[in-house]
């Protein structure tokens, strides 16, 4: 970063006060954003490129080994001051260390959000409720690693003594989501003859799909749910028991082929599986920022120990950046800022997250999760009602394959459509020339974004004067590109690690809980109250709303119908 920008902020770490800020948008440094907003929304990408031609290398950070471009965003270096300046009026720097600590950052569910500790060192002393949870985690982790490494050596078999080739994990959400992420992203890494599935929806057909040519001999169902009271997982759970009791003819053989994952080892007793096969997880930690733990055996059963640990590795290298970094160079810090700037000010509805390696096609749907779970909120930490916008929408596609689909929007639509994109330099699978092409694309489309295609350049290019609107592109579309070496485990990590902290970044500015989830609570009580209403046979009247009523009742008509045919 500019070195003149970053004396500047430097300053800015001394302003630290413990005082309660104003609410956010009366805030002094909120308002002049507002007032810098209205003087710089008409300055296009163009011009500040051609006002400073070393913009590019200005508005480079690098920081874990992560190069982070976000010279193509619509600000300037009095933006990213007033947006430091913001961040430590917010309080982010105590927020951070209240995190850290182990406080009670989730108000709402009075407890500590801790995946920092999943991947701490084994020395650091981390006390919640006079426990060391970094020794609980350790114990997990050399539990865990004992368990992945019997597998992958064929010493822990099935009840019949066949080796275990199929992993099959069962879980929905933080319990899905980042788990299979991660074995898809390390893939490259994989012991190849285990095959790894995931088994997240009620719906019956993943279930079948998944199981139907497997042998239940060979086959372990790992059974991941914080609660372990999830529906849709515990009704999976049930699935694979049955298919291993059709299978194996013996209720004796179950417990050489299920595991469960949970903060309720109770639960995980009750539904039969052993305690060597049970691995513990704690409240502390919320199902989306989960991966670390046990929640992620799969990934270790998958890519070995080593791998795991390499990824944690990762993991810790981006905390204790996001910890100890000044704001200026705080790689977390200004990518939520950054979030905040498009979002509030710019009024950008949604980010587009473009990863340029196959490996990260479970990526943005990880991301969904992170950011829309976390900071999808609309009261405040006091619980007062917002008067200004959270989350924005996440979504995206591997490169190149959106390009052919949905950019054309990016290039010529309405909307305002801040993008990521992420790429490496060293391609895993090395084949002709496909990566350099698959470069290039990530650098073309981020630079025709930004620049787009003018009335005159068409002209110029020889296409008519009717044609040259069809053809014109505003360009001016923000993005940010994050560059890394090589998707390695350790890489990974680092990268998901740098979108927690600027989900938690977030979440401070806009002084929410970024770490509850009780809207999803809702539509679960709901369906809990409607699935006897499909099974009843009764009949009984509805007392539900009108279309609620309706649908309900064209569904018992269809079965009805179905049950006379089938008679
Ligand atoms: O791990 P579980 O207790 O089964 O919860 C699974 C998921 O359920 C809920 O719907 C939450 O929204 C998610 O944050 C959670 O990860």
């Amino acid at each position: 970063m500019n070195q003149s920008l970053q004396r500047q902020l430097t300053g800015f770490e001394t302003h630290i006060s413990d005082q309660v800020p104003a609410p956010l948008t009366r805030r002094k440094t909120w308002l002049a954003l507002e007032s810098h907003h209205a003087r710089i929304k008409d300055t296009d990408l163009r011009t500040l490129f051609s006002d400073d031609p070393q913009r590019g290398e200005r508005m480079l950070l690098e920081a874990t080994g992560i190069y982070f471009d976000f010279s193509k965003q619509r600000l300037t270096a009095e933006t990213v001051l007033l947006l430091m300046e913001l961040a430590h009026e917010s309080g982010l720097r105590h927020r951070i260390n209240a995190m850290f600590a182990g406080e009670n950052i989730n108000v709402s569910e009075q407890r500590p959000a801790l995946h920092i500790a999943l991947r701490a060192p084994a020395s650091a002393v981390i006390m919640v409720d006079g426990v060391d949870v970094v020794n609980q985690v350790h114990k997990v982790l050399d539990k865990m690693t004992d368990f992945a490494v019997g597998l992958r050596n064929d010493l822990i078999c099935g009840y019949t003594g066949k080796p275990i080739r199929n992993i099959i994990n069962i879980g929905i959400g933080g319990s899905h989501l980042g788990p299979a992420m991660a074995c898809q992203a390390l893939r490259h890494y994989s012991k190849r003859d285990l095959n790894i599935q995931f088994i997240a929806n009620v719906d019956a057909t993943q279930f079948l799909e998944t199981t139907a040519d497997l042998n239940p001999e060979e086959t372990l169902f790992i059974i991941v749910s914080k609660t372990f009271t999830t529906q849709e997982t515990m009704l999976n759970a049930q699935a694979a028991k049955a298919w291993l009791l059709a299978g194996l003819k013996n209720p004796q053989a179950l417990a050489c082929h299920l595991v469960g994952v949970s903060a309720h080892a109770g639960n995980v007793a009750a539904f039969g599986i052993a305690p060597a096969y049970s691995f513990e997880i704690w409240d502390w930690v919320g199902g989306r920022y989960s991966l670390c733990s046990a929640v992620g055996l799969a990934v270790m059963i998958a890519i070995g120990p080593t791998n795991f640990r390499a990824m944690l590795a990762g993991f810790q290298q981006m905390d204790e950046h996001f910890r100890s970094a000044p704001f200026d160079c705080n790689l977390p810090v200004l990518m939520g800022l950054l979030g905040i700037w498009n979002h509030n000010f710019g009024a950008a509805q949604t980010v587009a997250v473009l990863p340029y390696e196959q490996y990260l096609q479970g990526f943005p749907a990880y991301l969904q999760q992170l950011f829309m779970e976390s900071n999808g909120k609309s009261v405040n930490n006091a619980g007062e009602k917002l008067d200004y916008q959270t989350s924005p929408i996440y979504w995206g596609e591997v490169g190149t394959n959106g390009q052919h689909s949905f950019y054309q929007l990016l290039h010529q639509g309405t909307q305002l459509i801040p993008c990521d994109f992420i790429g490496f330099v060293e391609a895993l699978n090395p084949l002709g020339k496909q990566h350099e092409l698959l470069l290039a694309n990530m650098f073309a489309q981020s630079e025709a974004l930004a620049f787009g295609k003018t009335h005159a350049e068409a002209v110029q290019g020889g296409t008519p004067d009717w044609l040259a609107p069809h053809q014109t592109c505003p360009g001016n579309q923000p993005s940010s590109t994050l560059l890394l070496e090589r998707l390695s485990p350790e890489a990974l990590g680092k990268l998901v690690a740098l979108y927690e902290h600027s989900v938690f970044t977030q979440g401070v500015i806009w002084d929410i809980d970024s770490f509850d989830q009780w809207g999803v609570e809702l539509g679960k009580v709901l369906a809990g109250q409607i699935a006897p209403e499909l099974e009843n046979t009764q009949r009984s009247s509805l007392q539900l709303d009108s279309s609620t009523n309706n649908l309900i009742s064209l569904y018992r008509r269809s079965q009805q119908l179905l049950e006379t045919h089938t008679l």
